[in-house]
Order: structure tokens, then C-alpha cells, then sequence
């Protein structure tokens, strides 16, 4: 309730900002975890996900995230958007531990249908999404740039993207494994989803998690003229191709929404889940020293 009252704020709010920085010719609206920034190529808005220290998908986070790609969508002089981090190193850390572990079921099945929300926005966005993925990304992380039409990733190895929840004890719903299987192959997928394969750079563009890789000064330059290419074909038939390609697997959870929210409430609440959380909690924590 109170989510959604902070949610029809944001919105009322943002679109009077919006607005006003229309008049003055700053095109620019953030949130306080997700900046929006529509200078450079016309059409083209760039997303920048600011919630230190690790972008990690909080409930709060995930809301912004929504609520400002709603107005993109709104907003008909936007074609194309980049999404990328402004936290160093680390594009995102993924779904907020924090809001799976020692929560009471109500917020975990809260928490739950707001990832769904994101991910079905995003998965089935109309624009051309981008991904200049300039950091870490696991998990979670991972599942934003794989929603994107085109992934570009920095050629840092320090880097690792992919599917971990294996490595948690916890399992990736089916949805997230149906765009991994969709991304790379059944095999690469049944693979990498078992193993919580994290992978660097130059594994993740072989296996086809990433579509390409470039200096790390040199992410932005390449997500834009990208989405140069891209912004060259007719929205209509672009827009139709992905729709077929994507509808199936949207609606595979579509279907399922209540359902889907309840096995994962009853997963997450298990207590060996949580202990395997709070391990790797802890985990984290001891890997500062
Ligand atoms: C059912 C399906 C569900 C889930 C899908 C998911 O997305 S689960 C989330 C999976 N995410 C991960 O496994 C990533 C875990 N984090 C890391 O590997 C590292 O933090 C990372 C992102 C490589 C960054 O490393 P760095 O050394 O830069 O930071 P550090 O590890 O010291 O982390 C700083 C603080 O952030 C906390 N943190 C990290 N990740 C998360 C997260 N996903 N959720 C919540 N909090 C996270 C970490 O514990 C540190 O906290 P602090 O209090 O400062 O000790």
C-alpha cells in the first residue's frame, strides 16, 4: 500500500520535473537510485543506476527503475535506452540479499512481484535497450543486461557476469533460466545455471552472454553508436520482430504471476534457504578481512 502511494508520488513528481527541465532544455530526471540523462543522440535517454556501494536491487531501487522506465516508455520523443551503473566497477551486485533474508513472508512475496514488474517491463520494452555493462553483474545483475537487445560489456577481467543463485543455494526461477536459454542454448544454460558460472569477459562473449567487448573507456562510445544501428531500422518492424521473439517467454510468466510469487515466498522462507543466505552473507563480509 504504502509502496504504491510512494510509487503514484514518484510518478507525479517526476513528471513535473520532466516537464520543467523540458523548458529549460536539460533533459534530465533522477530518482534518487536511477539517473536519467537524455542528452547526446536524439531519441536515445541514458539510464545510469546509482545505489552504492554495489547497485544493489533493493525494493526502493527496483521501484525507481520501474517507475522511470515507465515514463521513458510514456515519453514518444525515446526510442532507444542505454543502462549502465555510475558505481565503480560494478554494474549490479543483483537482487538485494537483504530483502530475501530475515524478512517475514509478506515483503518477500512484496519484494518478489516488484522483480517480476521489472523484469517484464524490461523484458518486453518497446525501445531498443542497450546494456553498457561497465562492472561486475551477477545474478541479478545479469538478468537486466540479458533483457537488452545488445550487450556490451568492459574487457576487464576482474569482471564476471552470469547466473550464480546456484552458488547461493538458491535456484533461478524458470523465467530467468527461459532468456539465459534464449541468450546461449539450452546446453550453455543447463550448464552455466548448475555451476553458477560467473564469467569473465572474454568466456562471456565466447559462450554469448555478452555480444561484445571493448576497453572500458570505451563502453559508452560503443553502447551509443550501437544504438546508432539499431535506431537506423523502422520502429514498427523492429518493434513487431521483438515482440515475436520475446511474447512466449513473457507470457510464460505472465500466466503464472501468483503462482510464480508464492513458490518463491515458500522457497525463500525455508530455513535451510535462509541459512544458505546467511552463509554466504557472511561469506561477503569476511571476504573484506
Ligand atoms: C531466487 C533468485 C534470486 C536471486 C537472484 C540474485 O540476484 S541474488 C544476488 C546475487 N548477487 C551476488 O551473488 C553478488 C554478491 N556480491 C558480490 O559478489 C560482490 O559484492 C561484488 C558485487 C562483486 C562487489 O564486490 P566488492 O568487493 O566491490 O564489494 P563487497 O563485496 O565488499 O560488497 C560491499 C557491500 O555490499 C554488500 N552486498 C554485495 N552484494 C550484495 C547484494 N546482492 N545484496 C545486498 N548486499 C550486497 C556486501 O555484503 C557489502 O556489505 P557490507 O555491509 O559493506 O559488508
Amino acid at each position: 500500500m504504502a509502496l504504491a502511494a510512494a510509487r503514484r508520488l514518484l510518478l507525479h513528481a517526476g513528471s513535473r520535473l520532466g516537464r520543467r527541465e523540458a523548458v529549460d532544455g536539460a533533459r534530465r530526471f533522477a530518482n534518487k537510485r536511477v539517473l536519467v540523462e537524455t542528452e547526446g543522440p536524439a531519441g536515445v535517454a541514458v539510464m545510469k543506476l546509482r545505489n552504492p556501494p554495489v547497485n544493489s536491487l533493493s525494493l526502493e531501487c527496483l521501484t525507481e527503475f520501474t517507475i522511470s522506465l515507465e515514463k521513458l516508455e510514456n515519453d514518444k520523443s525515446i526510442r532507444g535506452v542505454i543502462l549502465t551503473s555510475e558505481c565503480p566497477g560494478i554494474f549490479s551486485a543483483g537482487l538485494d540479499l537483504l530483502e530475501m533474508y530475515g524478512r517475514n513472508p509478506a515483503h518477500y512475496a512484496e519484494y518478489w512481484k516488484n522483480v517480476q514488474e521489472l523484469w517484464l517491463r524490461l523484458y518486453t520494452s518497446n525501445m531498443i535497450l542497450v546494456s553498457a555493462i561497465n562492472g561486475a553483474s551477477p545474478a541479478g545483475g545479469c538478468l537486466l543486461a540479458l533483457c537488452c537487445d545488445y550487450r556490451v560489456m568492459a574487457d576487464n577481467p576482474k569482471y564476471t557476469i552470469g547466473l550464480n543463485e546456484s552458488l547461493l543455494g538458491i535456484v533461478a526461477p524458470f523465467w530467468f533460466k527461459d532468456m539465459y536459454v534464449n541468450t546461449i542454448g539450452h546446453r550453455e544454460a543447463e550448464r552455466a545455471l548448475q555451476l553458477g558460472t560467473l564469467f569473465p569477459p572474454a568466456e562471456a562473449l565466447k559462450v554469448g552472454v555478452v555480444d561484445e567487448l571493448v576497453p572500458e573507456d570505451k563502453v559508452h562510445s560503443k553502447a551509443r553508436s550501437v544504438m546508432a544501428k539499431w535506431l537506423a531500422i523502422p520502429d514498427h518492424s523492429r518493434q513487431l520482430t521483438k515482440n515475436m521473439m520475446r511474447k512466449a517467454t513473457a507470457d510464460n510468466l505472465i500466466k503464472q504471476r501468483e503462482a510464480d510469487i508464492q513458490n518463491f515466498t515458500s522457497f525463500i522462507s525455508k530455513d535451510s534457504i535462509q541459512k544458505s543466505l546467511h552463509m554466504y552473507l557472511e561469506k561477503l563480509k569476511q571476504k573484506k578481512g
